[in-house]
């Protein structure tokens, strides 16, 4: 048997996904959940602020490991921590980057990767408009470097499994509608990201877009559509103080399939269990209770027989895009056919829509390209 793959990171930033997806690649190494062909190596950490709160992220993780019974000091002995994301692409060790800047700061963070010849697995929302999005799949194209926007939920196998039993297997035969919520109540702070429109806020860009996903996954993807693009209605609650959307419904009819998608959330309230995500067919319907960004297992109801499906993800589950993003580049893919480019470019353009319909807008520097 071949030696597994091992695919090189570093990460932008110590923020709270930071350490969520490093601790998720440290903590559920691949052999401990079943996996053989790849193996993650965490080495460069950068933050944009300062060294020290790379060495911080070390801490923790090395702290979280202790407490639970997991040894990870070895593995992190050898992470270069940087006072900045430059010397993270300057790094020759660093085959690919995890960039998980605010919004408003993907565009350019994951430009300075690709420029320096660095595959990027870059969070949602991919960046804050359409162009932006053309813009970096092209130049990733141009450069062959591998980059994918971190939607983590479409590699969850809940998902997979899903989509072969309702696609291929038609288990609840047609999709006729697909309704799906993502709210987390976040206190009014304007001074908090979510708040700012510099820094590409809202709840559509932060929240709604899982909401959106799932229209995608199920609608868009549904071979009955033929991946056309949606028609997009939509209606935002705005801040009274500062132009960010703080609630937002979202209306789409895939024409191919004339399968309609109800895509809300909120900053104001928490889902409540049980009402994520819900799809609906000629024969029955798949409830996911909870989350639309996390699924935990899903119930699917076919001719009155409800049956509960659970696939044990341990962790968070960053690993599931890691391994993917390490298999693609071991196998020289660029563009994720899990995660394809074109799909993101087009939710893209759905929420540009919507903040179209709505008077959304983010400041001139956060909307333009680079050259
Ligand atoms: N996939 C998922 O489930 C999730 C994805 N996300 C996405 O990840 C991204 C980051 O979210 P999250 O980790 O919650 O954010 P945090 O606020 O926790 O962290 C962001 C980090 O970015 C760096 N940074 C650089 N410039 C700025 C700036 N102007 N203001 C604030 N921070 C800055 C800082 O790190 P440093 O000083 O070290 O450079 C900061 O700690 C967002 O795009 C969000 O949409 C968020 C939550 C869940
Ligand atoms: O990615 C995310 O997932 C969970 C949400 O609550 C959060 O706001 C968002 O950034």
């Amino acid at each position: 048997m071949s030696s597994p793959f091992n695919i090189k990171w570093g990460i932008f930033n110590t923020g709270n996904i930071s350490e969520s997806f490093v601790q998720d690649l440290l903590l559920y190494p691949p052999h401990t959940r079943g996996v053989t062909d790849v193996t993650h190596t965490v080495v460069a950490i950068g933050s944009g602020t300062s060294k020290a709160k790379a060495q911080a992220l070390i801490d923790t993780t090395i702290a979280t490991g202790d407490a639970k019974n997991v040894d990870v000091r070895d593995q992190l002995k050898n992470v270069k921590t940087y006072g900045s994301y430059e010397e993270v692409v300057k790094d020759e060790n660093v085959d690919v980057v995890y960039i998980s800047t605010p919004n408003a700061l993907h565009y350019s963070c994951c430009l300075l990767a690709l420029n320096n010849n660095k595959h990027v697995l870059l969070e949602k929302p991919f960046t804050a408009n359409t162009a932006q999005a053309v813009h970096l799949s092209i130049l990733a194209k141009q450069k062959n470097l591998f980059l994918m926007e971190a939607v983590w939920t479409k590699f969850f196998p809940q998902v997979l499994d899903l989509q072969k039993r309702l696609f291929e297997d038609r288990a609840i035969g047609k999709i006729r509608r697909i309704s799906a919520d993502l709210s987390r109540f976040a206190a009014t702070d304007l001074t908090h990201k979510k708040y700012m429109p510099s820094l590409a806020g809202g709840t559509l860009l932060n929240q709604g877009m899982y909401a959106l996903t799932w229209a995608f996954l199920f609608g868009y993807r549904d071979p009955e559509n033929q991946h056309q693009l949606p028609i997009v209605r939509s209606i935002a609650v705005k801040n009274p103080q500062v132009d960010v959307d703080q609630s937002v419904g979202v209306f789409l009819v895939f024409p191919g399939s004339n399968t309609l998608c109800v895509a809300t959330s909120s900053m104001d309230i928490t889902t409540a269990s049980g009402h994520s995500v819900l799809i609906e067919g000629d024969r029955g319907f798949v409830e996911i209770p909870r989350s639309a960004n996390r699924p935990e297992y899903y119930k699917i109801t076919i001719d009155g027989k409800t049956e509960t499906v659970n696939f044990d993800v341990p962790g968070y589950g960053f690993y599931l895009e890691a391994d993917s993003t390490a298999r693609c580049i071991r196998d020289k893919i660029i563009d994720n056919p899990l995660c394809p480019l074109k799909e993101t470019i087009e939710l893209t353009s759905v929420m540009d829509q919507v903040r179209q319909q709505n008077g959304i807008r983010f400041p001139t520097d956060v909307e333009d390209l680079i050259y």
